[in-house]
């Protein structure tokens, strides 16, 4: 998608905050640092417009990205940071958990691992916990820049079987440094606006 205007229409911690013009939404999922938010700039040829940080656990409520009034991107905030509280860390539980099960124009979530290493036991129980509510599911194993290129196809090879990634659901190399694989990310997020 050629993406021009974009607008943080929203930060929500429960459903009567969501958003309501019905576009489909894309969630991002994946563990506190891994780069979600590196991972929407990128999508939308920005260099900080989704706030980036070194320190885990940035983003803490679900930001609802409008994409030119056709899509939302949902930036949900990352699991398993060891430097919120357990009862914080209960809470976002529920958020994360009421978004994913009750939300309607949810097409679809992109759940990012880290590429240089094998995918940890919460990105195995988050990819389980969405497969089981039948959500559509784009892996992006991502700071592939950080891999060596003859390593690419073992690191393909070790997050499939890792994550044992369904037949319906897909993979993809990422990184927001170089930008590869950004294509085919949009490719797959266009793939299920419908
Ligand atoms: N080398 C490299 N670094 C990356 C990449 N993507 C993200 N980073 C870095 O990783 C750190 C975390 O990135 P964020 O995008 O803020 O991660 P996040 O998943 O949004 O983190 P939370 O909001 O805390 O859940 C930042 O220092 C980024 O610059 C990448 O593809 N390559
Ligand atoms: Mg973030």
């Amino acid at each position: 998608m050629e993406v021009n205007n974009v607008s943080m229409n929203l930060s929500a911690v429960s459903a009567k905050q969501y958003p309501d013009e019905g576009y489909p939404e894309i969630a991002l999922l994946g563990r506190s640092n891994v780069g979600k938010s590196s991972l929407i700039n990128t999508l939308i040829n920005r260099k900080s417009f989704a706030r980036t940080s070194s320190t885990p656990g940035k983003t803490q409520t679900l930001n609802f990205y409008n994409i030119e009034d056709q899509l939302y991107l949902v930036d949900v905030p990352g699991y398993g940071f060891a430097k919120v509280s357990k009862k914080q860390r209960e809470e976002f539980g529920v958020m994360i958990e009421e978004y994913l099960t009750t939300r309607k124009p949810l097409r679809g979530v992109v759940i990012l691992v880290d590429g240089r290493h094998a995918p940890s036991d919460d990105d195995i129980s988050m990819y389980q916990y969405v497969s089981y509510y039948h959500l559509p599911t784009l892996v992006v194993a991502t700071k592939m820049d950080k891999v060596k290129k003859n390593q690419w196809n073992k690191t393909t090879s070790i997050v499939n079987k890792t994550m044992n990634i369904n037949q319906t659901d897909q993979l993809q190399l990422f990184s927001a440094e170089t930008k590869s694989g950004k294509d085919e990310v949009w490719q797959w997020i266009e793939d299920h606006m419908k």
